[in-house]
C-alpha cells in the first residue's frame, strides 16, 4: 500500500475502503441467503434422503452411516453458513465507520513500514490474505492504545515484536464521511477522547473502543490472573474496561468461550439495562447479567422473604432514632466480617462433633423418622468424614428408609379408602400415571383390556382375577407413592436439616457462642444483635445481612452447589460485597475466573470491602501469586471542575486526576425556604434543558427523600419528571429524580444535588454517599441547601465552586 498522509488521500483510501466492503457484502449477500435455504432445506429433507434400514446388520450400518454423512454434510453448511454470515454482517457494521485509527509501524529489522488500520472488526482483502482493517481486539492492534508515536512493541503468540511507531492517526468517520483527523505524538492529549468526552449523557452506555487509554487496556487484556482487582477513581472506565475484556475475552477465546461463560454481577437491575447494549454494539452477545439479590433469591427465596440491599440502606440512612439502630449497624458490620466467617467455619467444625438440629419426617401426623433418629444416624459414621458428605450418606439412609416405609404403608387402611374415593377423574389420572410410568407401561395395556371386559359385563376367569389384585397393589403403591412425594422431594431438598434453627442457635448467649465456635470473638450489643437476629428468622424473614452467611452455612453443612460452566465472573462496584458474598462467589464458581472492579471512595454500604492495598481481604481470595492488582486514577466522566471540586470530599481524593475537559464551576445555591429551592430547582431544570442537556438527575440521598423532592418539584412546576425507584426496569432519558444508592454506576449530563445541608449528609458513611451522587455528574454540578452547607462541602477550597445566596 502506498504511504497515505494528506487529508485528500485519507479520503480517498476511506472511498475504497468503502467500495471493497460495499463489494463484500454484494458478494456475499447471495450467499447467505442461498446457504440459509440450503441449510433449512437439508434440515427439512434429511429424513427423505435417508432410509432408515435395521433389518440386517449390513442394512442398519448403511443408515447410520448415511445418517451420519448428512448431518456432517448439515453441519459444515450451518457452520460455514454463520461463518459467513458473521462476516457479512461485520462488513455491515464496519461501512458507516470502517476505521477509527491507524498507526503506522515498522518492525526492527525490516524495511517496510506498515499502515494498520484499527476498527470494530476486522476486514480482510479480496486476496484472503492481506487485512485492510484490523480487529480492535488483534495483538497489533494494543500498539493504539499503548504507545505515543516512538519505539514500540506488542506481544503475539509466536512472542514479543519490536519496532518503531512512525504515526498514530486518530479518525472519526460518520455515515462514511470522514469528518475529522487526529494525528498524536508524545505530547498532545487525546483529541477524540476530548470530544467523545464532551458530548451528552445517554439512557446507555458506550463502547469506548477507539480510545482506549493504555491503563484501560491493561486491564482489558490481562488473561493470565486468576483474580484481576481495579480500584479506579469515580468515572475512571472500570465499567466501560470491563465491557471491552469481556469483548476481547470473546474474541481472543472465540473457539472455546461462549457469552453465556460469562457473569456480570450489576449493583441493581437498572444498570443491567444501561450496559446492556455494549458488547452487541461491539458484535459481540451479551454475557449474562444478574444482581446478587437475584441468586439469594433463587437459592433462599423459596423459605424466606428477604430484605434487598436498598431497604437495607434505606434502614441505615433513615432510622437512626429506632430503638436497637445501633446494634443494627454493628451487626451489619459484624456479619459482613471475616470474623464471622471464621467463625461459621468454627461452628461447623463444632457440628461435627454434636449439636446438629434435625427435623422429624413426619406423614399424616405420624412421626416417620424422628430428628433424633437421624442424629444419632448422622453422628454413627466416622467422625474423619467431612459433614456434608455425612449428610449425602444420610439423604442416602432416608431415601432408603423412605422407599421401605413407603411399601410398608400399602397396607394401611387409609389407603383402601383412598382407592375407594377415587372418582373417574382420579381413576383416569391414575390410569394414565400407570401409563407414562415405564415398568407399569404392560400394566397399563392390560387395565385396558379390562376395563373392556368390564364394560361388555363379561365375567373374569382366575387369571383376569389375579390382575385385578395386581392393579389395587399398584394403584396402592401409586397413592402412596404419591402422597411421599413431598417426603422424598424434601429430603432431596435437604429439609431434614434445621437449618433455621442451625443459624439461630448461634445467637443465643456470648458463652454460648463462643464454644460453639471455637471462640470467636464477639462484637458489641451482642444480646440485642442475637434478639434482632432470632425476631426475623421466626418470622421466616432474613435481613439483608444475614442472608449469605445463612446461604454460606447452609452450604457448609449439606455441600456446595457448584457451576463449572461459568468461565468468567465480572463484578461491577466491587466494593459494595462483603468477604462473604466474594468467598461464596469463590466456591460456587470454582473454575471461573474473576475480574472485580470498584472505588472504596463509593463504599456506601456498612459492609463494603475495601478491595485493595495493604491487608485487603480479597487478595486473600486466590492468593497474591494468582492477583492482579490496578489502580486507574484518572477520571473521565466529569469536567476538570467538577473533578477538581469532588477530591477534596475524600481523604486521599488527591490521588485522582482530572481529564483536561474544562466546564462551568459547581454551583452551590442557598435558598431561603423549601418552596424557594423548589422554584429554583424547577428554574434550573428548564435552563440546563434549554442549554441543551437532556439527561438531568435530581439526586437525593435517600428513597423516602426522592418521594417528598419529586412532590415538591412537581407541585413546583416541573412537568414530566421520572420518579426512579428500585422497582424501575431501565433507564430513560429525561429529568429523574433518584436516589443516591441507586444512581450508582451511571452517569447524567447534569446532576441536581437536591439538599447538600449537614442534616443530610454529615456522619462519615454519608461522605461516600454523597461523593458517589456528586461524580454522577458530567458536564454540570449543582447544588442546593435551606440552611448551612453539609461540612463535606465546607471542607472544599471555595476557589473551587460559585455562590449564590438568596
Ligand atoms: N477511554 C475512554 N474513552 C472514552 N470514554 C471513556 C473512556 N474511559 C471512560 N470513559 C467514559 O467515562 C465515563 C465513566 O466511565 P465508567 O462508567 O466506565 O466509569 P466507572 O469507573 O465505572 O465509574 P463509577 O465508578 O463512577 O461508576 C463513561 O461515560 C465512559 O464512556
Amino acid at each position: 500500500m502506498e504511504k497515505i498522509s494528506s487529508w485528500e488521500q485519507e479520503q480517498e483510501w476511506l472511498e475504497q475502503v468503502k467500495e471493497k466492503l460495499k463489494l463484500g457484502i454484494a458478494n456475499l449477500e447471495p450467499e447467505v441467503g442461498r446457504l440459509k435455504e440450503q441449510a433449512t432445506d437439508i434440515r427439512k429433507r434429511f429424513w427423505e434422503e435417508v432410509t432408515v434400514n435395521t433389518s440386517t446388520e449390513e442394512d442398519f450400518e448403511e443408515s447410520f452411516f448415511t445418517i451420519t454423512q448428512q448431518n456432517a454434510v448439515l453441519s459444515e453448511r450451518e457452520r460455514s453458513h454463520a461463518r459467513k454470515l458473521q462476516q457479512w454482517k461485520n462488513m455491515k457494521r464496519l461501512l458507516p465507520s470502517p476505521y477509527f485509527g491507524r498507526i503506522d509501524f515498522r518492525e526492527d529489522g525490516q524495511n517496510a513500514e506498515e499502515q494498520v488500520y484499527i476498527g470494530v472488526s476486522s476486514f480482510i482483502d479480496e486476496d484472503g490474505l492481506s487485512f485492510v482493517v484490523y480487529d480492535w481486539r488483534t495483538p497489533i492492534a494494543s500498539l493504539y492504545y499503548d504507545y505515543p508515536p516512538g519505539k514500540a512493541a506488542f506481544d503475539t503468540p509466536g512472542g514479543r515484536i519490536t519496532g518503531t511507531m512512525e504515526l498514530k492517526r486518530q479518525y472519526q468517520i460518520r455515515e462514511g464521511q470522514l469528518q475529522h483527523l487526529f494525528d498524536s505524538s508524545v505530547t498532545i492529549v487525546d483529541e477524540l477522547l476530548q470530544q467523545v468526552l464532551g458530548k451528552g449523557a445517554d439512557s446507555q452506555m458506550k463502547s469506548i473502543v477507539a480510545t482506549i487509554q493504555a491503563e484501560q487496556n491493561a486491564i482489558i487484556r490481562n488473561d493470565t490472573s486468576r483474580m484481576l482487582i481495579v480500584q479506579g477513581a469515580a468515572g475512571s472506565g472500570k465499567t466501560s474496561a470491563a465491557l471491552q475484556r469481556v469483548a476481547y475475552l470473546l474474541y481472543k477465546h472465540r473457539e472455546r468461550l461462549t457469552a453465556d461463560q460469562i457473569v456480570l454481577f450489576s449493583p441493581n437491575p437498572m444498570f443491567n439495562s444501561y450496559v446492556s447494549t455494549v458488547l452487541p454494539e461491539l458484535g459481540e452477545e451479551n454475557m449474562q447479567q444478574v444482581t446478587f439479590q437475584e441468586y439469594l433469591e433463587t437459592w433462599l427465596g423459596q423459605d424466606y422473604r428477604i430484605e434487598d440491599p436498598f431497604d437495607q440502606m434505606e434502614y441505615v440512612l433513615t432510622r437512626q432514632t429506632d430503638r436497637g439502630y445501633q446494634a443494627r449497624l454493628k451487626a451489619i458490620e459484624y456479619k459482613a466480617s471475616e470474623a464471622f466467617l471464621r467463625a461459621l467455619q468454627g461452628y461447623v467444625q463444632w457440628l461435627k462433633q454434636d449439636g446438629m438440629l434435625l427435623n422429624d419426617i413426619c406423614f399424616r401426623d405420624r412421626v416417620l423418622i424422628s430428628g433424633e433418629q437421624i442424629k444419632t444416624k448422622l453422628y454413627s459414621y466416622d467422625p474423619s468424614i467431612r459433614l456434608p458428605n455425612r449428610v449425602t450418606l444420610v439423604q442416602k439412609w432416608l431415601l432408603e428408609e423412605l422407599a421401605r416405609l413407603q411399601k410398608e404403608e400399602q397396607g394401611a387402611s387409609w389407603v383402601q379408602e383412598e382407592m375407594n374415593y377415587l372418582d373417574n377423574e382420579q381413576f383416569a389420572k391414575v390410569y394414565g400415571m400407570l401409563h407414562r410410568e415405564k415398568g407399569v407401561f404392560d400394566f397399563a395395556e392390560k387395565y385396558l383390556r379390562l376395563q373392556e371386559m368390564l364394560v361388555h359385563k363379561r365375567s373374569l376367569d382366575e387369571g383376569d382375577f389375579d390382575f385385578a389384585e395386581r392393579e389395587e397393589e399398584l394403584l396402592g403403591e401409586m397413592i402412596v407413592k404419591e402422597q411421599f412425594r413431598p417426603l422424598r422431594r424434601g429430603i432431596k431438598r435437604f429439609t431434614f436439616i434445621d437449618m433455621n434453627g442451625l443459624y439461630r442457635q448461634l445467637f443465643t448467649d456470648e458463652e454460648a457462642y463462643r464454644e460453639m465456635t471455637g471462640d470467636a470473638e464477639v462484637p458489641e450489643l451482642w444480646p440485642d444483635i442475637c434478639g434482632q437476629t432470632k425476631d426475623k428468622l421466626g418470622g421466616n424473614e432474613l435481613f439483608y445481612e444475614d442472608a449469605t452467611p445463612y446461604l454460606y452455612l447452609k452450604e457448609l453443612i449439606e455441600g456446595v452447589r457448584t457451576n463449572t460452566q461459568v468461565r468468567h465472573i465480572f463484578v461491577d462496584e466491587g466494593q459494595d460485597y462483603s468477604m462473604f458474598q466474594y468467598e461464596y462467589l469463590r466456591k460456587l464458581f470454582p473454575r471461573a475466573r474473576m475480574t472485580v472492579l470498584g472505588d472504596f471512595g463509593q463504599a456506601i454500604f456498612t459492609q463494603a470491602t475495601n478491595l485493595s492495598g495493604v491487608g485487603s481481604p480479597l487478595v486473600q481470595l486466590y492468593g497474591e501469586a494468582e492477583t492482579t492488582q490496578y489502580q486507574l486514577v484518572r477520571s473521565y466522566r466529569s469536567t476538570f471542575e467538577i473533578v477538581e471540586f469532588t477530591k477534596p470530599l475524600l481523604p486521599g481524593g488527591e490521588a485522582i486526576v482530572p481529564f483536561e475537559r474544562r466546564g462551568r464551576k459547581p454551583v452551590l445555591t442557598k435558598l431561603e425556604s423549601n418552596e424557594m429551592k423548589a422554584e429554583r430547582i424547577v428554574q434550573d431544570v428548564a435552563k440546563l434543558q434549554a442549554d441543551g442537556y437532556t439527561s438531568i438527575a435530581v439526586i437525593t440521598k435517600t428513597a423516602a427523600e426522592s418521594g417528598e423532592a419529586y412532590a415538591s418539584l412537581t407541585a413546583g412546576g416541573a412537568a414530566g419528571l421520572l420518579h426512579i425507584t428500585k422497582n424501575t426496569p431501565a433507564f430513560k432519558k429525561g429529568v429523574q429524580v433518584i436516589p443516591a444508592y441507586l444512581a450508582k454506576g451511571v452517569e447524567f449530563d447534569a446532576v441536581l444535588i437536591y439538599d447538600a445541608s449537614p442534616q443530610s449528609y454529615t456522619r462519615e458513611n454519608e461522605r461516600k454517599l454523597f461523593y458517589t451522587a456528586c461524580t454522577r455528574a458530567m458536564h454540570m454540578l449543582l447544588l442546593y441547601t435551606t440552611g448551612e452547607w453539609t461540612p463535606f462541602v465546607d471542607g472544599v477550597d471555595p476557589a473551587l465552586y460559585e455562590l449564590e445566596e438568596h
